[in-house]
């Protein structure tokens, strides 16, 4: 899929102030630092689209692009920021979970997992608790440029082991490296087809 456009929309604070749509959307989850930001440039080939930094808890707002005019990227913060008071924390994990849950048009959930560590719990009980909601999703190992690929396989296996403890059948799954790009071709394929099967109902 070719992307002609892409523009920043809009911040929301919270489920109620995000925009009016009907149009798919496909939302960007994980651990602070994982890469949501950087997936989001790489993908639109915009470098500056998403804010992206070094220091874990850059993303703090639901914010929304809007691509080819016909569907929107949603960078989310991340889960798991231990630097965050508890009251930030939960503030976040409202807002989040509120947007998952109810958001009417959301497509698809990327969870991004960092490619480089072995499956952390953190990110098993938030597939476990997309399961439970039904809230549809695809995997993404992240910064496969850090690790050979040998590391990479072999921390895909481990959670795909771990999730089958709990779970019938297993999400697809992706690689990616902002910085090389591998996985991107693979990733807007797979939101090229979501979007037609959205258009249909
Ligand atoms: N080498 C490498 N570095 C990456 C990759 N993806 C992200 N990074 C780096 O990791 C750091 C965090 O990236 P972000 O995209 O801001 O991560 P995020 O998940 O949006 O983080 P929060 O918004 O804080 O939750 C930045 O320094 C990026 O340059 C990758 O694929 N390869
Ligand atoms: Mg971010």
């Amino acid at each position: 899929m070719q992307i002609h456009s892409a523009q920043f929309e809009i911040s929301a604070p919270d489920l109620d102030s995000c925009p009016e749509s009907d149009l798919p959307e496909f939302a960007f989850i994980g651990r602070s630092n994982v890469g949501k930001s950087s997936l989001i440039n790489t993908l639109t080939n915009k470098h500056n689209l998403a804010m992206v930094s070094a220091k874990p808890g850059k993303t703090r707002l639901i914010n929304f692009f809007r691509i080819n005019q016909k569907w929107d990227l949603v960078d989310l913060p991340g889960y798991g920021y231990a630097k965050a008071s508890g009251q930030t924390r939960n503030k976040f994990n409202v807002m989040v979970s509120d947007y998952l849950v109810k958001r009417d048009n959301l497509s698809c959930v990327f969870v991004l997992i960092d490619c480089r560590h072995e499956a952390q719990k953190l990110d098993l009980e938030f597939t476990a608790w997309l399961i439970e909601y039904q809230i549809p999703f695809v995997l993404v190992f992240t910064k496969t440029d850090k690790v050979k690929p040998t590391i990479v396989q072999k921390h895909i296996d481990y959670f795909k082991k771990a999730m089958s403890e709990f779970c019938d059948g297993l999400p697809r799954i992706y690689t990616c490296s902002a910085k090389t790009g591998t996985g991107r071709k693979e990733i807007l394929q797979f939101i090229d087809q979501a979007v037609v099967n959205f258009s249909r109902y």
